[in-house]
């Protein structure tokens, strides 16, 4: 198959139209219905790369091997000028970009940990109104039950209401963790107090100072004077007896147990890891609870634990075998030793990643968590893969209205890193300020941007080249100089029409001044898409026609208000690899 790339020339093209980087200011745009002019080409191109045509020109097309290029029908542009409501964007983004104009939106999203105090339709719709713009549902909590019909009541919430919250499964994992506490919220553990650690179920009542542990080969494993950590150190004991099955351990540092809280074990002042190498990474459990994310067709599985790409690949055919347009991705936490060894295969083989600092806080020292957190954004973002922090963002708001400074500084940190999303766990899952939470995180993400933009803190992130093929290596080049353009030109807004939603990723890593418009055929793409630094999703059908396209879109959102003339917008399509260079009509 021959790739090609064809600088098409139109007749009409402004002589100026490569202008010196100052007068690119806005001021000197044309009037605003004056559009540039456009070439668009109705043709296979079959021209070498020979014989491209170093003269400027606003489009800039490949066949990318796909054969001829459809003409729109009239029938398109009918549809442009009479039905507005074939445009579907989310209806807080909606709001905000009448509010604020483009360059103001968010471009950090947010995730939400749903729980006992968020999971009532009218919590969830607060959420969706504060901004959440993926559910993230923790299979270590809850029944099956519980997680349908919080996956019933945000899809509710979608279609009454306009919201295009995705959902997120994330699973269990096989690690060793406690019981969940006979249905009680949390326990205290006081220093010096003895507490015994059992593999024994306890039907009804859990005896006083007595935990479960999931693990049946616990007791065998630990051996005296071991140190056992609850939630990476939250609370600490020490291993002093082991009785059959018990064993009995004294409390060394104070601090709450809470259901279900993950344990890991010390020896020598390194962590055994021994045991949990021979664990599956997903276990039985955990495949019935992807069953029940694919039946229910969630958005997102999030596995934890991961050690290695073998495991992502094969949930990913595992997926693609059962789901119907095997449309869920795949998230893979970075929360082990193993899986920072492994970190780029593992990256490259998940559609995302999760910095999981909690259990990651377990296995690595403490100090170590930044730098790791730095590394995987990063990494993710060389490898375009959308990255999420998580974990004890907010913590003190589990409790407390306001963060602490601290907190506020380490959410500040996770956006000047230019990560994807944000996550909150307990704070949104079971705190007492789930709103006040997301408005916090809304808050600092909109201000640093700001910050950033304002102050054009770029950093000089070289962006390596991924592309496996030359028409990847196309698309990749094509969003990098769009990308670029848009921030010299200080546009508006970059459109892109995309079927994959490819295009749109790569645009997002490029992390540019305005926002991304992306337009994609599917409601399930618009709201994995959901999930990505600065692209704002919309549901729109379109042709391969990219003048139809256009006209359509910029119909349709001017009568919606969300553009108007004289905007400025450079448009990029994977239908036809082009750039096009824009004022609204
Ligand atoms: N579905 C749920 N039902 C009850 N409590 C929940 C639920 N989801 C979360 N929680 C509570 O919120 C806390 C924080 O949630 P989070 O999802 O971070 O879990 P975690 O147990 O710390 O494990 P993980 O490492 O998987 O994140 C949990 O410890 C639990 O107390
Ligand atoms: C989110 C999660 O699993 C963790 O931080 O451990
Ligand atoms: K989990
Ligand atoms: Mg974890």
């Amino acid at each position: 198959m021959s790739q090609s790339i064809h600088f098409s020339i139109s007749s009409s093209r402004s002589p100026n139209l490569i202008l010196p980087k100052h007068s690119y200011a806005k001021s000197t745009l044309p009037p605003s219905n004056c559009r540039f002019p456009v070439t668009f080409v109705r043709r296979p191109i079959t021209a070498s790369s020979s014989d491209l045509d170093s003269s400027p020109s606003q489009v800039l097309v490949s066949n990318n091997g796909k054969g001829g290029v459809s003409v729109a029908t009239s029938s398109d542009y009918l549809t442009a000028a009479t039905d507005s409501s074939s445009i579907e964007v989310d209806a807080v983004t909606e709001a905000e970009l009448k509010e604020n104009g483009f360059r103001s939106t968010r471009r950090t999203k947010l995730v939400c940990t749903i729980g006992p105090n968020s999971c009532g339709f009218e919590q969830l719709e607060a959420l969706a109104v504060g901004g959440m713009n993926v559910a993230r549902l923790n299979m270590c909590h809850g029944t099956r039950e519980w997680h349908r019909s919080v996956i019933q009541s945000v899809r509710r919430l979608n279609e009454e209401k306009g919201f295009a919250v995705a959902i997120m499964m994330d699973t269990e994992g096989s690690e060793i963790h406690m019981g969940d506490l006979g249905g009680s919220q949390s326990a205290k553990a006081e220093d010096g107090e003895i507490w015994t650690f059992s593999v024994r179920a306890f039907d009804s009542s859990r005896p006083e100072r007595t935990i479960n542990v999931n693990y049946e080969g616990f007791a065998e494993d630990v051996q005296v004077e071991d140190e056992l950590l609850v939630d990476g150190g939250m609370v600490r004991f020490e291993v002093i007896e082991k009785i059959g099955p018990d064993v009995k351990c004294r409390c060394t540092d104070p601090g709450l147990l809470l259901p279900r809280a993950n344990l890991t074990f010390w020896r020598g002042g390194s962590l055994v890891r021994e045991r949990n190498a021979m664990l599956p990474t997903i276990s039985s459990k955990d495949w019935l609870d992807i069953d029940f994310g694919i039946a229910e067709g969630v958005d997102f599985i999030a596995i934890s634990f991961v050690k290695s790409a073998e495991v992502i690949n094969h949930l990913k055919s595992y997926i693609a075998a059962r789901s119907r347009d095997s449309d869920i991705a795949v998230i893979a936490k970075i929360e082990s030793i193993d899986s920072l060894k492994n970190l780029e295969e593992i990256i490259l083989a998940s559609d995302g990643a999760m910095v999981a600092r909690g259990d990651l806080g377990a296995q690595i020292p403490l100090e170590q968590v930044p730098s790791a957190q730095q590394k995987i954004v990063q990494t993710c973002r060389q490898l375009n893969k959308p990255v999420i922090v998580a974990s004890q963002l907010l913590e003190s708001m589990i409790e407390y209205p306001t963060p602490t400074r601290a907190e506020v500084a380490d959410v500040s940190e996770a956006v000047r890193q230019r990560s994807d999303a944000l996550m909150l766990s307990g704070e949104s899952a079971m705190g007492q300020f789930p709103d006040k939470a997301l408005a916090v995180l809304r808050s600092v993400s909109l201000r640093i941007e700001r910050w950033w933009r304002e102050e054009k803190r770029h950093e000089a992130m070289e962006l390596q080249d991924m592309g496996s093929s030359f028409s990847d290596s196309i698309s990749e080049e094509i969003c990098n100089s769009a990308a670029k353009m848009a921030n010299n030109l200080e546009v508006d807004a970059l459109f892109v029409y995309t079927k994959t939603g490819h295009m749109a990723s790569l645009l997002s890593r490029c992390r540019p001044d305005c926002p991304i418009f992306a337009f994609t055929a599917t409601t399930s793409l618009r709201r994995r898409l959901n999930l990505q630094w600065g692209l704002i999703p919309f549901r729109l059908s379109f042709t391969d026609d990219m003048e139809s396209n256009l006209n359509k879109t910029f119909a349709l959102l001017k009568a919606r208000g969300m553009i108007k003339s004289g905007d400025l917008v450079i448009a990029v399509s994977d239908i036809l690899q082009s750039i096009q260079v824009m004022n609204v009509p």
